[in-house]
């Protein structure tokens, strides 16, 4: 099936739309069932959105998908853990940087549609669903159903990644990368493209054969009754991860170097004349990042040292710092600010808003 119309609607489905209860708001469902070569998307989210989405190259520009969504020789194979269900185990060797998965999602919910006592807003999640395409809805369907109950909004509870989109919040179906377990020190890490809606797996440490790939879910830089809390309360879950499970002794050491590593984090980020950030503050920092193996903070760390370090002065180590951040940032969240930052830091270290910012503070 192609286009509805002759116009620019990427949508092969008539959309379905119900008013919000006590609104003027609606949310519609939208469907293109040849999206991603054949893969298709349902939104459920608003007009406004749906017409902004249609613009983006996700929807422009046809050769983005030919090398996403194929999982023909993954690296790796599907795996049951004991309590965890399934999960992802490596095949092979994967270094640093290497893509785990490259997927498109197959669902994109609006959160504000989907609040559970809105009953109708089920129905049409089920609308979004039943038009995508028949291998579609198996591969939806084959992700982990963490509780009883309707077994479509039971699947979006338990896998959904959640992120803004066209500035709204939203929930992201991505069933393969969704088949990834969560660590509170992971092994890979994650980053979306807001235009292509490609989502990217990227090995942060080298991977053995064997070994389970993970994700984190939330928040990993908070001390472990606070992540096992939000991992509780937000996803449903005991976290059994080999930190959570470590002693109380290795817990408690845990505990205090994020402690520290959240101080040192807050001074550095501290611009003011009274601020304590020094290098050699971001220097513990990136030892400490890596004492607490937070492979994906690397590049937080190094652009943390290379401003403290121009800060003062130090033009060769920042420019040093901020090779090492550009390098860690590509494998860690893939173009964002901090990259831009980096680059204009080493495309004119003298010109950038950090140099001598802190010279007072300067360590002999
Ligand atoms: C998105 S799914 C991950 C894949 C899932 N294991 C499967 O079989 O498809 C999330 C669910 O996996 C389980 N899970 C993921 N990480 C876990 C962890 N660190 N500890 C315990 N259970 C975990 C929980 O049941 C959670 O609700």
């Amino acid at each position: 099936m192609g286009s509805l119309s002759q116009s620019s609607s990427p949508w092969t489905e008539m959309p379905k739309c119900i008013p919000k209860e006590n609104s003027t708001l609606t949310y519609c469902v939208y469907t293109s069932d040849v999206f991603a070569n054949g893969r298709g998307i349902s939104f459920f989210t608003t007009p406004s959105v749906a017409e902004r989405v249609a613009a983006l190259p996700a929807f422009t520009r046809k050769d983005l998908y030919d090398k996403v969504n194929i999982f023909d020789d993954p690296p790796w194979e599907i795996k049951v853990i004991p309590g965890r269900g399934r999960g992802l185990f490596a095949t092979r060797t994967l270094y640093r940087g290497d893509r785990i998965v490259a997927a498109t999602p197959v669902g994109v919910y609006l959160s504000d549609a989907l609040v559970p006592d809105f009953k109708l807003g089920y129905i049409y999640l089920h609308t979004a669903f039943i038009h995508l395409p028949k291998p579609t809805q198996q591969l939806f369907l084959s992700a982990m159903a963490g509780s009883e109950g309707d077994p479509i909004m039971e699947r979006v509870n338990t896998n959904a990644f959640s992120g803004d989109f066209e500035g709204e919040p939203h929930f992201l179906m991505y069933p393969e990368t969704a088949r990834m377990n969560h660590d509170c020190r992971p092994n890979a890490m994650y980053y979306y493209d807001p235009k292509t809606l490609i989502h990217s797996t990227i090995a942060a440490r080298t991977i053995e054969p064997g070994e389970e790939i993970t994700i984190p879910y939330d928040n990993i830089l908070r001390q472990r009754s606070e992540r096992q809390k939000s991992l509780s309360n937000y996803w449903g879950f005991q976290c059994t991860c080999s930190l959570c499970s470590s002693s109380a002794t290795e817990t408690a050491r845990s505990d205090t170097r994020i402690a520290e590593i959240i101080e040192l984090q807050t001074e550095l980020a501290n611009w003011s004349p009274w601020s304590t950030g020094t290098p050699t503050k971001a220097e513990m920092l990136i030892s400490l990042y890596e004492e607490e193996h937070l492979h994906a903070a690397k590049a937080t760390g190094h652009t943390f040292a290379a401003l403290a370090y121009n800060a003062v002065g130090d033009k060769m180590m920042a420019e040093w710092h901020a090779e090492l951040a550009l390098e860690a940032g590509m494998v860690n969240s893939g173009p964002n600010d901090d990259e831009r930052a980096m680059k204009q830091l080493l495309n004119d270290p003298e010109g950038h808003w950090s140099w001598m910012a802190r010279k007072q503070t300067r360590e002999l």
